[in-house]
C-alpha cells in the first residue's frame, strides 16, 4: 500500500493583519500520513482546525512551518512551497477537492460545471458530458435542471453538483469538506457509496464528516485534530464506539 500524502510537522498560525496582526494559533506540529485505497477521517471539535489542515492539504492555505508531500506522477512531491506550474498539475491531476460550497460559474450550465474538470484534461465534451449526466442522475439532480446554471439551486442541490464535479476525476487523492452537510439521508448514502468506490480503486480519500454515520461507514482511519492543535491517530475501536465520540 503506497503511501499518497505525507504531513511532517505541520504548524498554521493566522496572522490577523487588520486586527494589528493578532495571532491566531490552529495547529501545531501535525504529522500523518494517507495511504492509497484509504479514508482517512479528519475528527475533531468545531474551531479545531479541520478544514484549514484540509485547505493546506490543497494547498489553498499555506502553512507556517512543516512539510506536505503528495504523490504525483508516481513521486513524492512537495506541496509546500511548490511553484504555480506544479501546483496547477498537482491539482489538475492529482488532488481532487470538494468544498461545502460550489463555487457557482453565471451562465454556465450545471452538466459543463460538472465536466469541466474532465474537459481540462482533454476528454471530448460527448465523453464528458455523459460522465456528467450518470453522477447527476445517480446523485437525484433531475435532468430538467442539467441545462441550468446552478446559481439558483437549494443548497443541497449545489452540494450535489458539486459532489458530482469532484467524483468525475478518478484523481488519485481527493479530499471532502463535509459532502453531506446539507444532504438528506438518500444522497447521503449514494455520497458513501461514491467515496467507497473510490476507495477500491486506490484513491486516498481525506475527509470531513460530521454525520457520525457517514463517518463510521467510510472511516479506515480516525485522526483526531484535538482542541490543542495536534492530531493523533485514534484506535479506530475507539472511534466507532459511540461511548467514546468526542460530540462534533
Ligand atoms: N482565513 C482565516 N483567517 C483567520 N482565521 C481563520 C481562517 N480560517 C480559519 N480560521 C480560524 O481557524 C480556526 C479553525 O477553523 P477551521 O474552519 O479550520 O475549524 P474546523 O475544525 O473545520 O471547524 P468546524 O467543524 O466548525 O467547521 C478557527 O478559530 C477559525 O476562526
Amino acid at each position: 500500500m503506497q503511501t499518497m500524502i505525507e504531513v511532517r510537522g505541520l504548524t498554521k498560525v493566522f496572522t490577523l493583519h487588520n486586527q494589528g496582526g493578532l495571532k491566531l494559533p490552529v495547529f501545531d506540529g501535525i504529522d500523518f500520513i494517507a495511504n492509497q485505497g484509504e479514508c482517512t477521517v479528519l475528527f475533531g471539535e468545531s474551531g479545531s482546525g479541520k478544514s484549514t489542515l484540509l485547505r493546506s492539504l490543497y494547498a489553498n492555505y499555506l502553512p507556517t512551518s512543516g512539510s506536505i508531500e503528495v504523490r504525483h506522477r508516481g513521486e513524492m512531491t512537495r506541496l509546500t512551497g511548490a511553484n504555480s506550474q506544479t501546483l496547477l498539475e498537482i491539482r489538475r491531476e492529482t488532488i481532487g477537492y470538494v468544498s461545502q460550497f460550489l463555487r457557482v460559474i453565471p451562465r454556465v450550465a450545471t452538466l459543463d460545471v460538472v465536466a469541466q474538470p474532465l474537459r481540462e484534461r482533454g476528454i471530448s465534451t460527448e465523453i464528458a458530458h455523459a460522465k456528467a449526466a450518470e453522477l447527476l442522475d445517480q446523485l437525484h439532480i433531475p435532468e430538467r435542471l442539467w441545462s441550468l446554471p446552478p446559481g439558483t439551486f437549494s443548497g443541497g442541490e449545489q452540494q450535489r453538483v458539486n459532489i458530482a464535479r469532484g467524483f468525475i476525476v478518478d484523481y488519485p487523492i481527493l479530499l471532502l469538506d463535509e459532502p453531506t452537510a446539507s444532504l438528506d439521508q438518500r444522497n447521503a448514502s449514494v455520497v458513501v457509496d461514491l467515496i467507497c468506490q473510490a476507495r477500491n480503486r486506490g484513491t486516498a480519500v481525506v475527509g470531513i464528516f460530521h454525520d457520525a454515520d457517514v463517518r463510521d461507514a467510510v472511516a479506515d482511519q480516525v485522526f483526531h485534530v484535538n482542541p490543542a492543535g495536534k492530531t493523533e491517530r485514534l484506535n479506530m475501536d475507539d472511534s466507532l464506539n459511540p461511548d467514546k465520540r468526542i460530540p462534533v
